[in-house]
């Protein structure tokens, strides 16, 4: 499949939602290059989430701009990248629109039992189980003007990965 078919996209969500599973297996259903947020955080960002201690905006700021960076770059040379990105708050969203107006955010919700389940059976290279509740109180909800895609992380991630594709084929 030709890859400029498809928007850019940011897969959402907090910490255990399945932003790099399904953000992968999503590149490789439509062609599209994958990009994992995870990887962009100074090691800062890294020291602080893995000592426990959530990100604060300006924390976030920096980490953002590259992934906008990132978002740009791989739209402007034809080949829209799939980036992993937590994208909490609709001021981060923003910004990121303001790189790639034409982004696409897919966000994976659930329930917090479920996600926290998830998270204490992982194991991670900086992020503790333990932030998860400041992820759930950080998240703002995708708005109605937000060109967006809602999964819920109850189905496998080849069914959220197909879901999604028919959504972007129907729009
Ligand atoms: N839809 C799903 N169904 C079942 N298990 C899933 C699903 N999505 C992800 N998982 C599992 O849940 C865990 C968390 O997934 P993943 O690491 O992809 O989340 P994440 O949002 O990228 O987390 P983080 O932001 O902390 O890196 C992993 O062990 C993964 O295998
Ligand atoms: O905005 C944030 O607080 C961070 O992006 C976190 O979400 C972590 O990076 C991620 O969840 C761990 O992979």
């Amino acid at each position: 499949m030709n890859s400029a078919a498809y928007p850019p996209m940011v897969v959402m969500g907090v910490s255990g939602s399945g932003k790099s599973t399904v953000g992968r297996l999503l590149a490789d259903k439509v062609g599209s290059v994958f990009i994992d947020g995870d990887d962009l955080h100074p090691v800062s960002n890294k020291e602080k989430m893995a000592a426990g201690h959530p990100l604060n905006d300006g924390d976030r700021e920096p980490w953002l701009s590259t992934i906008g960076d990132a978002l740009f770059e791989s739209t402007n040379d034809g080949a829209p990248a799939i980036i992993a990105c937590s994208a909490l708050k609709r001021s981060y969203r923003d910004l990121l629109r303001r790189h790639a107006p034409s982004t696409i955010f897919v966000h994976l919700s659930g329930a917090s039992e479920l996600i926290q389940h998830r998270l204490d059976e992982r194991n991670h290279e900086y992020m503790p189980p333990t932030l998860l509740a400041s992820q759930l109180s950080t998240l703002e909800a995708i708005e109605a003007d937000e060109p967006a895609i809602e999964v819920d992380v109850r189905l496998s991630p080849e069914d959220i990965v197909d879901l999604v594709a028919l959504n972007l084929s129907a729009k």
